[in-house]
């Protein structure tokens, strides 16, 4: 079977404890329940949480990253895209064209520009979900005395997270807890069960896989300013232990993070340069 990127399921952040959802479209192999975005605002689920469980997604997700389970294993390194071009099989035109990214690891990088630009373009072929049509994408690690290991290492899909824009599209399930427990074998009455709630929710942190790039589209589009700001602010911690690399139009609110940044331009050029003044 295929490998697939890690998708994150942002479940809380919708205030509400019915989602909507897609089974249809989505594939169940496709999906992990890595609840980053909704770690912070989970606690709006009153009738699923207990103060327990967010003191658990907090500890766990956001400051116990000295647990073994969480640590992400970190050589010095870069992500690295190296002269990537897509053009979509069937068409005649390039939606990226030459794009060259170094980021290095648990640094932050921001994507910016026009809508229409290729920048989710970008995202899906670094997230694995469709080839580059030339070039590569790559990790490439660095000996201690700063100079290329001659060896890359390829950036496989399981080592990839990714937050899609509309990520409720995603949801296979029902409510939280469905969503939550997706794919684990039913128990009687199961879902009712309060007491067991909190161990399969653990469990179901514990399990989770954590990626070493993180990327995510337009991760603040959407939401009201108490759930950006909590984004914003679980970014940051994420930022400690992981790679993050992010394509927004909330350039302000991001510029705090940002360490490199890209402008996509019509045609799928990338260049870097510093984020506008706000
Ligand atoms: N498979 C495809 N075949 C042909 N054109 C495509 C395909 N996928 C995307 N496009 C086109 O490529 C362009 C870039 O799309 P993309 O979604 O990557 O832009 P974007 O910069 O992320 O825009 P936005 O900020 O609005 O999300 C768009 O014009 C889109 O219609």
């Amino acid at each position: 079977m295929a490998s697939n990127p890690l998708i994150v399921s942002p479940v809380a952040v919708f205030g509400s404890t019915r989602i909507a959802t897609a089974k249809s479209c989505f594939r169940r192999d496709f999906h992990f329940h890595f609840l980053l975005r909704s770690c912070f605002s989970f606690r709006k689920f009153s009738c699923l949480t207990e103060k327990t469980l967010n003191y658990d997604f907090d500890r766990r997700l956001c400051r116990d990253w000295s647990n073994p389970t969480f640590k992400v294993s970190c050589d010095l390194s870069c992500f690295q895209v190296k002269d990537v071009s897509y053009r979509p099989p069937g068409t005649q035109t390039n939606l990226l064209n030459g794009v060259n990214i170094s980021l290095p690891e648990k640094s932050f990088g921001l994507i910016f520009g026009r809508s229409g630009s290729g920048k989710t373009t970008l995202l899906q072929l670094i997230a694995g979900l469709s080839k580059p049509t030339s070039g590569s994408i790559y990790i490439q690690r660095y000996g201690n005395d700063g100079k290329a290991l001659q060896s890359s290492e390829e950036l496989t899909a399981e080592k990839v997270g990714i937050v899609f824009q509309f990520p409720e599209r995603y949801f296979v399930a029902d409510s939280v807890l469905e969503e939550v427990i997706f794919g684990w074998p039913r128990q009687r009455g199961g879902l009712q069960l309060k007491e067991l709630l909190a161990s399969k929710l653990q469990k179901a942190i514990i399990s989770v896989q954590i990626p070493d790039l993180l990327i995510l589209d337009e991760p603040l589009a959407g939401l009201d300013w108490k759930a950006r700001a909590d984004v914003v602010k679980l970014l940051k911690q994420l930022k400690k232990e992981l790679t993050l690399l992010v394509v927004s139009h909330d350039l302000k609110e991001l510029a705090p993070l940002v360490d490199r940044s890209w402008k996509m331009e019509i045609g799928g050029v990338l260049n870097e340069e510093p984020l506008p003044a706000c």
